[in-house]
């Protein structure tokens, strides 16, 4: 990657983690800074990944090529109205990873520079992230395999044609970890139920949903299938799936996942 300097303005959750990985796949930590209302929070993070920090969203704006905004989206419009009196005559790049805030909105507060917009997840921090990625008008080539590197140094990247496309991705793989987090949390607590230590029932859970991911990503072969070779007939995953679908988990899934997209359309307005 080409020795640009990058700016995160919102130094939380995700910021934290996009910067995590960044940093473990080899990025130098004098090329990021980090801005933030918290001053514990920049202090936290300047400790632990060596960044450079400040408690003044200018400076970002002053000091750097790229701006990854990572504030939440209701903050957007205020935050970007005091980045833009900094730009001058420059036009850094924009990289939003705000749900819901598109292209039109970013460029109407920031003006004329070049947006992409994306959305990762809290896995790139482990370099297991999936970032779907929408480039807006002015964006060059040359933005683009920067905005590349930077999520692909974190996990996948997925470009779309449609911003409308992003509203999907926000709901499958955006807020996605936190559906498999929810199945873990209840799946200890039922092992517990059964009668294993906590400690037990946690380590047993979080290696067998690694062990599937592990399984479902290297395997040619399709979830379903990989779920039937697990099923004896009349055993007991059988039992506990037949709970499942009774109860109507793929709808639920299917209803969760669609409010989830309209919540990201609901944020555009
Ligand atoms: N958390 C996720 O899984 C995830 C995934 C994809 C996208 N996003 C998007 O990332 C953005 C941030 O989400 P998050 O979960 O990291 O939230 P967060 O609350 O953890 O982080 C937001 C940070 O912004 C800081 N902040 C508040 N006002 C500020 C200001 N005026 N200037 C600078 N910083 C300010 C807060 O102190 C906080 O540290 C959101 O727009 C969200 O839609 C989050
Ligand atoms: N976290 C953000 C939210 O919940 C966006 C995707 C994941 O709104």
């Amino acid at each position: 990657m080409a020795q640009q300097v990058i700016g995160f303005v919102g130094a939380g959750n995700m910021a934290a983690s996009l910067v995590g990985g960044m940093i473990a796949k080899g990025i130098r930590p004098a090329r990021i800074w980090m801005s933030d209302v918290s001053e514990q929070r920049l202090t936290d993070l300047a400790r632990q990944h060596r960044v450079h920090v400040t408690a003044r969203n200018e400076e970002i704006a002053e000091r750097c090529d790229v701006l990854v905004l990572a504030v939440k989206p209701q903050l957007m419009a205020e935050v970007c109205a005091g980045l833009k009196a900094q730009f001058g005559d420059r036009t850094p790049l924009i990289i939003s990873i705000a749900a819901g805030v598109t292209v039109d909105n970013l460029r109407s507060w920031l003006g004329d520079v070049p947006v992409i917009r994306t959305m990762p997840n809290t896995p790139a921090l482990v370099q297991a992230g999936a970032t779907g990625l929408y480039a807006g008008a002015g964006v060059t080539e040359e933005h683009r395999q920067l905005a590349s590197q930077i999520m692909a140094s974190v996990g996948l990247t997925f470009w779309f044609e449609q911003e409308s496309e992003l509203d999907a991705v926000t709901a499958v793989s955006g807020s996605g970890p936190a559906y498999f987090f929810l199945l873990m949390e209840a799946m200890i607590e039922a092992g517990e139920q059964l009668g294993l230590s906590s400690h037990t029932a946690r380590q047993l859970v979080l290696q067998t949903a690694w062990g599937a991911a592990q399984l479902a990503i290297t395997s040619e072969q399709a979830p379903a299938a990989l779920r039937e070779q697990v099923t004896s007939p009349g055993g007991t995953t059988a039992a506990a799936l037949d709970v499942f679908e009774k109860a109507g988990l793929r709808k639920l899934v299917d209803d969760a996942l669609t409010a989830a997209r309209d919540r990201a359309r609901e944020l555009a307005k």
